[in-house]
């Protein structure tokens, strides 16, 4: 349900009460700890030398130590060797870890404790293991381009979302102890042509988008922040001054470091100078120059570096090492360590209460113990080569649980739908028609005379130096892969109880899907990682309401998005403030599913909503804290409602919050997300959102 106000202020922060409450505190506890660490960074930097300061600021190269990155230790002050390892949802090639969810099934949950969990298991398996820093969370891509293909490992094209489940996921990772690693910054929205483009932007674009969940990031104190490949108005990410010492550290008060992209750096004076502290890999990995080490050195002796910069770089590193109270007791680096604990709850869960149920006619779901069922798809078996068969998951073989690329973990087990459909036919006496391919001829003998046909259809993406099945990173189009729509079609054709289930990396266009009057159902399981089957059982058969909300929009066609892949060498991000559901409002398109739709299996009605100013009356404080000007994080109004489950089953509701700012300007977006809650309801039971434990 979304709920539409006119803001009293043009504010970033007109929230549900728990959001600024949630903000105040961690603004006032971070400075403090902050200033701490800085003091042991000051004692500690007094003892190095200038070839120890350099040391801490270079990578010792490509497959040069345990991790993708690593700098020398310095035995003196007790600075271990660092190692800092991909990724976003889980530990990078690995052992034995946890394969979490990807970003955007956490964002598609639209639920705060299950993204903190998600951080705080995620804090705990690279303690456990020894990685220093965690290269992870990602806020860039942001998602402007449905297709871009990075755009799953972040939280989808909102903004406010994404900043809310950057802070959650930091804090909850930084709880450990480990260093996060907010990436990529900024303007790295496609793979194609990554490390060549110009990404040009306007100043408010620029803030009310792409800076946005950063400051959310800075707001938690994440430790570190990764400058990414692209261009930033017509220069390096990397060594933007104005991005990297203007925005993130002068208006943000950013005072972790700043760390390269593998091979992000292109000179030595002028990354140092534009603010960039740490250099990553630090070897000549892809054939690339080494620009640090000697080079930074000579640099500094010149006069070119300033030493005042040098110790700034080192400064910055070391403080974010104290401030994670790593001096003290950190285990050593063993990425083969078991430390997976009982953190797959969590990945069911999430992947579980990330299912958007988008269709559901005649209440074909949950299912009924149906006496045969039909599953019909490659992708409703594991991959047969074997769950990690393809490096880096760079392949669309079997089921799919994630895209492809750094942003990837080796998968401890794999539950495919089959697997957890099989068991739970077996408890029910149900039969089982099973067509693992996607091959229309024979599609008709296994779904006819079944009582439902489950159709598995996949899209796949993922980072530009792996090729799979002809895709290089961004999808060629929004279609569902392997003939998705025909094997649909085919299904629909031969059972007129077809549900069809989606893994995808982001949306696809279901009109061909929709217009089969077979088609009773679409389940929109997104990417749920190792316990795909499992969590997609939960919801089939209603343990579970589902209760996803979609993080992003779907559309009628391809080109209602009015953003695409750009070929050139510039992106004029012409588009400006209105990507995603921005977009469709201004232009008054109808999308297929907007932006946090999603049926539940219940029913929920809103009543009493009230909204109250909570501005202070005093004059507004200009002050830069983690995050930005202090006065920007205060919450100005507090808005409640009382929601209640009308229907027979328990559910959970995620109210929205949307702000329509004081003038219809065109130029202001028609409504923005500004606060959003789940509430879990009994049948008949009522909840208020936004006040309660919170106000
Ligand atoms: O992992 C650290 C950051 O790395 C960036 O991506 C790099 C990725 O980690 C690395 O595996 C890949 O290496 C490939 C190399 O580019 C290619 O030439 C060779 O043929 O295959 C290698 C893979 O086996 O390079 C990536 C950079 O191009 C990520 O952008 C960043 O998010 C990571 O944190």
């Amino acid at each position: 349900m979304h709920l539409l106000i006119f803001a009293v202020l043009a504010t970033s922060s007109l929230a549900w009460a728990e959001t600024g409450e949630k903000q105040a505190r961690q603004a006032g506890s971070g400075s403090a700890a902050w200033d701490a660490a800085y003091s042991q960074a000051s004692t500690a930097l007094s003892k190095l030398s200038q070839q120890d300061k350099v040391n801490i600021v270079t990578g010792v190269g490509w497959n040069k130590g345990p991790c993708v990155g690593n700098t020398p230790a310095i035995g003196s002050i007790g600075y271990p060797q660092l190692c800092l390892q991909d990724g976003p949802l889980g530990i990078r090639l690995a052992g034995s870890v946890t394969a979490f969810t990807p970003g955007i099934q956490a964002a598609s949950t639209w639920d705060v404790e299950l993204i903190r969990q998600r951080g705080i298991y995620l804090g705990a398996e690279a303690k456990g293991v020894g990685v220093h820093v965690l290269l992870g969370p990602v806020a860039g891509p942001l998602g402007k381009i449905p297709n871009g293909g990075r755009n799953w490992e972040g939280f989808g094209p909102d903004p406010y979302l994404t900043g809310i489940a950057m802070s959650e996921t930091i804090e909850g990772i930084q709880s450990n102890g480990v260093q996060a690693c907010a990436k990529h910054f900024i303007l790295n929205e496609q793979e194609t042509n990554r490390e060549t483009i110009s990404s040009v932007v306007d100043d408010r674009t620029m803030h009310e988008l792409y800076l946005f969940p950063f400051a959310d990031a800075v707001h938690s104190n994440v430790a570190s922040v990764m400058c990414s490949y692209n261009k930033v108005n017509g220069t390096w990410a990397c060594e933007t001054d104005k991005i990297l010492n203007g925005l993130l550290k002068k208006e943000l008060g950013f005072k972790g470091y700043v760390m390269s992209d593998w091979n992000a750096q292109h000179t030595t004076n002028g990354a140092a100078n534009s603010g960039m502290d740490m250099t990553m890999p630090g070897s000549d990995f892809n054939g690339k120059t080494i620009l640090w080490g000697p080079q930074l050195n000579t640099a500094v002796n010149n006069g070119q570096v300033s030493k005042a910069r040098l110790d700034d770089m080192a400064k910055r590193i070391l403080a974010s090492w104290y401030l994670l109270k790593q001096n003290s007791g950190y285990p050593a680096t063993n990425l083969k360590a078991n430390v997976q604990g009982n953190h797959k709850e969590n990945v069911r869960a999430v992947a579980r209460d990330g299912i958007v149920l988008l269709k559901n006619d005649d209440n074909i779901l949950p299912l009924k113990k149906p006496s045969k069922l039909a599953v019909i798809g490659s992708s409703s078996v594991v991959n047969p080569a074997g769950i990690n068969a393809c490096a880096d998951r760079g392949c669309n073989t079997g089921a799919l649980g994630m895209g492809w690329g750094s942003g990837t973990a080796e998968y401890p087990y794999f539950v495919a739908p089959y697997d957890a459909l099989k068991t739970r036919a077996q408890s029910d006496g149900t039969t089982i028609n099973l067509l693992s391919s996607d091959s229309t001829s024979g599609v008709a003998n296994a779904a006819s005379g079944a009582d439902a046909a489950l159709v598995f259809i996949t899209a796949d993406s993922g980072e530009g130096y792996t090729t799979v099945e002809g895709v290089t990173g961004d999808r060629p189009n929004l279609d569902p892969w392997h003939n998705g729509n025909q094997l649909v079609q085919a299904v629909a054709q031969a059972n007129k109880n077809t549900i069809v289930v989606v893994h995808s990396t982001g949306p696809i266009i279901l009109e061909t899907i929709l217009a089969q009057p077979g088609v009773k159902a679409v389940v929109w399981a997104g990417l749920p990682s190792q316990e795909n089957g499992n969590a997609l059982v939960d919801v089939l058969y209603g343990l579970v309401s589902p209760s996803g909300k979609l993080p992003y929009t779907i559309a009628r066609s391809e080109s209602d998005y009015g953003t695409a892949v750009q070929r050139g060498g510039t992106d004029q991000f012409a588009e400006g403030l209105f990507i995603d559901y921005r977009h469709f409002d201004k232009n008054g398109i109808a999308p297929r599913y907007e932006f946090g739709f999603g049926l539940s299996y219940t029913n929920f009605t809103y009543s009493s909503l009230s909204i109250t100013s909570t501005a202070s009356s005093g004059p507004a404080s200009g002050d830069t804290i983690p995050g930005g000007r202090s006065d920007l994080w205060e919450t100005v109004a507090t808005v409640t409602a009382v929601v209640k489950n009308t229907g027979g089953v328990q559910g959970a509701e995620v109210p929205q919050l949307y702000i329509t700012l004081p003038s219809s300007a065109p130029s202001n977006p028609p409504k923005q997300l500004r606060g959003f809650t789940k509430l879990k309801l009994a049948p008949g039971e009522t909840g208020v959102v936004g006040s309660q434990e919170w106000s």
